[in-house]
Order: C-alpha cells, then structure tokens, then sequence
C-alpha cells in the first residue's frame, strides 16, 4: 500500500509542554482525510509541522515515501505538498488571472531567472488558464482580488494552492500530490458551503486531502476517513461511519458540537 503521507510518532514541544505526543498517522494516495477534534488539540500545529513551518521535537514525516521533517516550507511545496490557510491569501490588488498566474510561476521556481520566466510564459498562461476553469472563475478573469465575494476570493486561494501541483488542469495525473486545506468553509454561509464542498470534490479528484475542518456535515460529506486528535493524540482513525459510532470519540468530542 502506497502512502502519500505518514506521520510517525511526530512530536511537538513548545517550552515544557508536549503539544504533539506522538502521532501516528498513514494517509494513502489519493484519500481524503479530516483532523477534527476539540479546541487546543494541536490540529494547526500539526499542519504547520507537516507543511515545515514548525520543526518537530521528534519523529519522522514522510511525504510520497521521502523523510521531509525539518524542510523549509518552499522545499516541501516543491516535492507536492501544497496548503491553503484559514485566512484568504490572495493579493487584492491583482486580478484572478494574474494571481493564478503569479502562482503557477512561483511553483515552476521562475522567480530568479528572467530568461526562464519569459520562455516559460506560455506554459504557465495555459496552467493559469487552465486552474481558472477548474475553479469556475473565468468569469471573473479580470476581476481584482479586493473586489471579489468571500467564497470566491476562497475558490482562488484554492487554485493558487493547486497551482503548485504538477498536474494543474488535469485532475487525474497526480498521485503525488498532497493537499492541505485548513478550514475550507470556515465563514461560509450555508449554500456557498455546499457550492464549496462539491468544488473541493472536483478539484482535488486524483489528489490526496488532508483538512482540518469543524463543520461536520462537510467532514462527513468529504471524508474517506477522520482522524480525531483529542491533546495532541490520534484517538481515532476510521471511516465516518465508524468514528460517529466509536464512544470514546462521542465522549471527547462528537456529542458535545455535532449539532453546532
Ligand atoms: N507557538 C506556540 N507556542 C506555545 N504554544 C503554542 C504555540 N502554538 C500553539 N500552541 C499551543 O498548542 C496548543 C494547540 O494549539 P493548536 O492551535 O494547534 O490547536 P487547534 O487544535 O488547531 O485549535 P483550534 O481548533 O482552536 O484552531 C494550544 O494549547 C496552543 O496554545
């Protein structure tokens, strides 16, 4: 069984205080896993440790079968893994087009060279046409980020974090990808949600998911499996049907927010 990622006994101290204790944690290639569990879990440090904006205390990360703990987040981004943020991370000031573009070249790495940015400008035209579709936001092309609504400035973040995977605008080429989303739908009303939910379904076909979300009716309709981290531990690691179902996870979590 090939894994896109693992977490093996990943650790994480700040100061005294052990944050991660230990998580293990096998997600396969092209799964869609949700981290849910109660406030102060450790669920954005475990992203920022896997994302490489945190170093662990101990344990390894292993990304489509290569160690990856203690990489710079550029480094990692390069060997697939892309993340989104809770916050929108778009410049306002350009246009949709432009901004997908801007991401696609950043991906390729033509930031430095002027000569490869100018003979690779086609190529990354197409790519950035091409996420523009996947998205929706054709549209909108010239639009500027300022002046887009939330749930369309969050389908733009979402192209600008699939703009650094290889197979932008074919949604079955990459099993090497790996995508983290956090908190997706977090400020969505109710309809832009469900819109939402079925665009993160098309785009990330072919992909594997990692996301943190607290909307269980999104993390039961998205998720292959749910992994629960109660104090910095996978309590649960199961389909949906068998994490509703298992006590523990009703008695630390499930029961008390389902319903919010
Ligand atoms: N840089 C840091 N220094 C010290 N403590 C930290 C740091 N970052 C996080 N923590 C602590 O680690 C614990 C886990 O925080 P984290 O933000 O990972 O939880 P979370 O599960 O994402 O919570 P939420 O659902 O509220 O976003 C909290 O007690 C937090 O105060």
């Amino acid at each position: 069984m090939m894994h896109a990622l693992e977490l093996k006994d990943l650790r994480k101290s700040f100061g005294q205080t052990e944050i991660i204790r230990g998580v293990q944690l096998a997600v396969r290639a092209g799964e869609r896993v949700a981290i849910i569990g109660p406030n102060g879990a450790g669920k954005s440090t475990l992203f920022n440790l896997i994302s490489g904006r945190l170093a662990p205390s101990g344990g390894h990360i292993v990304l489509n079968g290569k160690r990856i703990e203690g990489m710079k987040p550029f480094e990692i981004n390069r060997l697939g893994l892309s993340r989104s943020f809770q916050i929108t991370n778009i410049f306002p000031k350009l246009s949709v087009f432009e901004n997908l573009r801007c991401a696609v070249l950043w991906s390729l790495g033509y930031r430095y060279t002027l000569l490869r940015f100018l003979a690779n400008l086609d190529d990354a035209n197409a790519r950035a046409e091409a996420l523009m579709k996947m998205i929706h936001l054709e549209r909108k092309r010239e639009v500027l980020g300022m002046n887009l609504t939330y749930a369309e400035q969050r389908a733009l973040e979402m192209g600008v974090t699939l703009a650094g995977s290889a197979s932008a605008g074919s949604a079955s080429a990459g099993s090497a990808n790996v995508v983290l989303l956090d908190e997706p739908t977090a400020g969505m009303s109710r309809s832009e949600t469900t819109h939402f939910v079925e665009l993160i379904k098309e785009v990330t076909a072919g992909k594997t998911l990692l996301m943190v979300e607290h909307d269980m009716g999104v993390v039961f309709d998205l998720a292959d499996r749910i992994a629960v981290l109660v104090r910095g531990e996978v309590l649960a690691f199961d389909t949906p049907e068998a994490v509703r179902a298992n006590r523990q996870v009703q008695q630390a979590y499930l029961g008390a927010t389902e319903n919010t």
